[in-house]
């Protein structure tokens, strides 16, 4: 899979821990200049957007999905696939992560991909009813069944986004996440996480978990992402108000310009 040669990031901030194989060698000391941010944190600062700020889930869903098109677009282009069609799977989990990932796959096929959702487990709420309806009018297809062959995905995607679990994942793993997992495990191409690799512990990783190629880390980086092994870490979500970065001790690094996504590693 090719990849852009700039960094959008260069010379700002840098996350510890990312490339290379973090496991292992255990988590990297602290180089960065963005905070490492920590669960509750995470779900704090998610509560203060809605309820003190005002923002509405929907409104912040959308520019998270889209960060995380964005990012994708950057990282692995059209033109990189090795796929005949710039083909992308997009698995969603049955939270706002999955939302996330069902903007993303819109904001995708708006950038010249061509993805396709696997969306087992729907939340009966006009939002995810209405995002799913926007997808479906886009003639982005929704598979009936998860491929059972990891082959399969390797054969018909060059891309697999992982909207599964957010930071509200928790305990172990319930069906049918977990065969989606154990096969998303085995695939060869890569994959982009949003906001944390579904099936981690949000502060502990997971060893023997999923693996992604690429993190989207929303808001700020989760504490598990300095276990993050992948080649590519990108901050999005550019929606932090300056007094509540403050409050929490963010200390996000400036995003370039007008964009919605820093690339971190
Ligand atoms: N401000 C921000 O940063 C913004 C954040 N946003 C995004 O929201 C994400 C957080 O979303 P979230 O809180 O809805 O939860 P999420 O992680 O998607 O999963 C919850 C679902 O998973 C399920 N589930 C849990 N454990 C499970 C298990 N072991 N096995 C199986 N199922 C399990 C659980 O099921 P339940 O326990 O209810 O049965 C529930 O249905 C965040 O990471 C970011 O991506 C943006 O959209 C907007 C702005
Ligand atoms: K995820």
């Amino acid at each position: 899979m090719g990849v852009q040669g700039g960094r959008a990031g260069q010379g700002g901030a840098e996350v510890h821990g990312v490339g290379g194989s973090a496991w292992g060698a255990g988590p990297r000391p602290p180089r960065a200049r963005v905070r490492v941010g920590f669960k509750e944190e995470a779900q704090a600062i998610d509560q203060e957007l809605f309820t003190e700020y005002k923002f509405s889930v929907d409104q912040l869903m959308e520019l998270a999905g889209l960060s995380c098109a964005t990012a994708i677009a950057k990282a692995y282009p059209p033109s990189s696939f090795t796929t005949s069609q710039p083909a992308v799977l997009v698995v969603c989990g049955p939270g706002n992560n999955g939302g996330d990932g069902l903007v993303c796959a819109r904001h995708l096929k708006m950038f010249g991909y061509e993805p396709t959702v696997y969306y087992p487990k729907r939340p009966n709420k006009p939002l995810f009813e209405g995002l799913t309806t926007q997808c479906q009018k886009m003639d982005i297809p929704f598979l009936p069944e998860f491929p059972a062959e990891a082959a399969l995905i390797d054969e018909l995607y060059g891309l697999v986004v992982d909207a599964i679990f957010g930071f509200s994942f928790k305990g172990a793993v319930r069906e049918p996440f977990g065969s989606i997992l154990s096969t998303l495990e085995r695939i060869t191409v890569p994959i982009a996480s949003i906001d944390i690799p579904s099936g981690w512990d949000v502060e502990k990783g997971k060893a023997d978990g999923l693996q992604p190629d690429m993190l989207i880390s929303l808001t700020a980086p989760k504490k598990a992402a300095m276990y993050f092994g992948g080649r590519y870490h990108f901050l999005g979500g550019r929606f932090v108000p300056a007094a509540l970065q403050e409050k929490y001790a963010l200390n996000l690094p400036p995003y370039p310009e007008t964009d919605c996504v820093l690339q971190l590693t």
